[in-house]
């Protein structure tokens, strides 16, 4: 997937925008050059997203695509004979990575004491969305300074997150216990990065709570002419069927430990997130 991303990000803008991401985050599909999406943790009133907007561009490109056959949000391809084979590909790899995904959330109620299918019984469509990522070469100094963003702090809002990362680094996880320090997650050849998201901390009564997560500068950044190097990832972002009612799971709650969140439609939550990046 990460040579078709490549090859995918090397076409010219023009061909690039023949699949152009609607100018609402809620249909969250097809291609954004850099500059048009812009993550926030929690800021929904329109000033207080220009402001954020307007401290620092995100220098990332992307690509999303979902199932083929969603009518809420339907897939933004390529015209035919453009990239052939890259549709069928992307797809492909959906669909593997929802395997994978089920194996997680079987394995996660095994661990909160409850049966196997609780959490995949609620991820059967699946209502999930692949993210090809491409961040460019920048200058070490621009990013270090936030002149430039790759991405800021965030927590992903869907259950779970399975993060492929290239070689390069730069992924930051904030330590829940002091907020504000973050620590690097460096690439591991052969592994996938999980980050629990917020329905996931919802589900959990914050047993698992959503990490708060950004791109930076690598740590031990290869630096050439002080340029830091590109930077490729894939975020397969897992979440519950648009019908669901998100609401603690028995076990992580009691008469001392009472519910910390109210049910929460699914639909209405991850729209809510996705207007606020556009
Ligand atoms: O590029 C990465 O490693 C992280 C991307 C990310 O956090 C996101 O797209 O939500
Ligand atoms: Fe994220």
């Amino acid at each position: 997937m990460f040579s078709w991303s490549k090859r995918f990000f090397s076409l010219h803008l023009e061909a690039k925008m023949l699949a152009p991401h609607p100018a609402s985050g809620t249909h969250h599909r097809g291609y954004s050059p850099p500059g048009l999406e812009k993550v926030s943790q929690h800021l929904y009133d329109t000033s207080e997203l220009a402001k954020n907007r307007a401290k620092a561009q995100d220098v990332k490109e992307s690509f999303e695509c979902g199932r083929e056959e969603d009518e809420a949000m339907p897939n933004i391809w390529l015209p035919d004979g453009v990239l052939p084979g890259f549709k069928e590909a992307a797809l492909d790899f959906f669909w593997k990575c929802f395997e994978l995904e089920k194996t997680i959330l079987r394995a996660l109620a095994v661990g909160f004491d409850l049966p196997e299918d609780y959490f995949v019984k609620f991820h059967t469509k699946p209502d999930n969305q692949l993210r090809l990522l491409r961040y460019p070469s920048v200058p070490l100094h621009a990013l270090e300074t936030n002149e430039v963003t790759r991405i800021d702090g965030h927590s992903d809002f869907g259950s779970i997150t399975i993060l492929f990362q290239d070689e390069v680094g730069g992924l930051e996880v904030e330590d829940p216990h002091h907020p504000g320090t973050f620590n690097p997650v460096p690439p591991i050849p052969g592994s996938v990065v999980v980050n629990a998201g917020d329905f996931l901390m919802r589900w959990s009564n914050d047993t698992i709570r959503s990490t708060i997560h950004r791109v930076r500068a690598p740590r031990n950044a290869v630096v050439t002419d002080g340029m830091v190097p590109e930077r490729y990832s894939i975020p397969y972002f897992c979440g519950p069927d648009f019908s669901t009612v998100v609401d603690p799971t028995p076990g992580t709650w009691s008469a001392d430990h009472p519910k910390r969140y109210e049910p929460i439609s699914a639909a209405a939550y991850i729209m809510k997130r996705l207007a606020a990046s556009y």
